[in-house]
C-alpha cells in the first residue's frame, strides 16, 4: 500500500470551547488522543479573526505535542511573523475573508505570485515546510511550483458539497488531474475540507494524494463516538481505499 497521512485539524475543538469562554474542551488533549489513534499530525488554522484556534493554542500545541504541526495561515505579515516565532513543521497558506462560515475556494496563487512569493522564502528559509491551498486549477498549481511551495494541498470543499452525480464525478476527475500534475512537478499532494467517512476514501484512492487533513466532520463524529474511534475508523477506511 502507498502510504498516506492524516492530519486532524482541530479547530473546531476550540470552538465549542469558546463557545463559554473557557479551557475546556482543550484543543491539545483532543490532539494527543488524535494521534494515539491514527492521526500522523495536527493541523491548526490561526484565522485573523480567531473565531476558534487562538495565539495561546499554537504556543501550547507546540510545547504540548512532538508530532508534525501544520500551521494554516493567511499570507499576512502578522500571521509570517507568527509562524516565524512559532516554527512549526508546516505552513498551509489559505484565503481568509472575514465574513465567511469557513474556507470558501482555494488560494489565488496564480493572480498574486509576487505578494505571495516573499512569503513563502521567508517561510522555507526558516525550514518550514510551505503548502497551498488550492483548487485543482492547472494554473494555480503552476504558480505554486513557481513560488517554490514544498506542496499543495487541493480544496475538496466543492466535490464534498456536491451530491453523488456527473457533477461530483467530474470534480473528483479535476482532482485527479489536478494530483498527477502536483506530484509530476515534484510537489506532494495534499487534500482537504469537507471530508468524511464516503468522500475521504475517494481521494485516498488516488495515488498522488499524500495527506488528508480533516478536521469538522471528525469532530463532530467525535461528539458520538469520541475522538479516538472516530480517528481509527477514518485512518481505516483511508487505508482500505489505497492502491
Ligand atoms: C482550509 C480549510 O479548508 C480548513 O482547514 C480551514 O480550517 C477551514 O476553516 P475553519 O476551520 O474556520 O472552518
Ligand atoms: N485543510 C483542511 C482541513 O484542515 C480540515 O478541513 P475540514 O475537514 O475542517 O473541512
Amino acid at each position: 500500500m502507498i502510504p498516506i497521512r492524516l492530519g486532524i485539524n482541530v479547530d473546531h475543538v476550540a470552538t465549542l470551547r469558546n463557545a463559554r469562554g473557557g479551557v475546556h474542551p482543550d484543543p491539545v488533549a483532543a490532539a494527543r488522543l488524535a494521534l494515539a489513534n491514527g492521526a500522523d499530525s495536527i493541523t491548526i488554522h490561526l484565522r485573523e479573526d480567531r473565531r476558534h484556534i487562538r495565539d495561546a493554542d499554537c504556543t501550547a500545541m507546540k510545547a504540548g505535542i512532538t508530532a508534525p504541526i501544520n500551521l494554516e495561515m493567511a499570507a499576512t505579515a502578522e500571521m509570517q511573523a507568527i509562524a516565524l516565532f512559532l516554527l512549526p513543521h508546516a505552513c498551509c497558506l489559505v484565503p481568509e475573508k472575514r465574513a465567511e462560515l469557513t474556507t470558501e475556494g482555494g488560494l489565488d496563487a496564480a493572480g498574486q505570485v509576487e505578494a505571495l512569493r516573499p512569503v513563502v522564502g521567508a517561510l522555507v528559509e526558516a525550514g518550514i515546510r510551505v503548502s497551498l491551498f488550492l483548487d485543482p486549477d492547472a494554473r494555480q498549481i503552476e504558480a505554486a511550483a513557481r513560488l517554490g511551495a514544498k506542496a499543495v494541498e487541493l480544496h475538496t470543499g466543492t466535490f464534498c458539497e456536491a451530491a453523488p452525480g456527473a457533477a461530483r464525478d467530474a470534480e473528483l476527475a479535476r482532482l485527479r488531474a489536478a494530483a498527477g500534475q502536483v506530484a509530476a512537478l515534484g510537489l506532494e499532494c495534499h487534500a482537504g475540507h469537507g471530508l468524511d467517512y464516503e468522500t475521504a476514501p475517494l481521494l485516498a484512492a488516488i495515488p498522488e494524494v499524500v495527506e488528508l487533513n480533516i478536521g469538522h466532520f471528525l469532530m463532530g463524529q467525535a461528539l458520538f463516538d469520541g475522538i479516538g474511534p472516530a480517528v481509527a475508523r477514518m485512518r481505516q477506511v483511508m487505508e482500505a481505499a489505497r492502491p
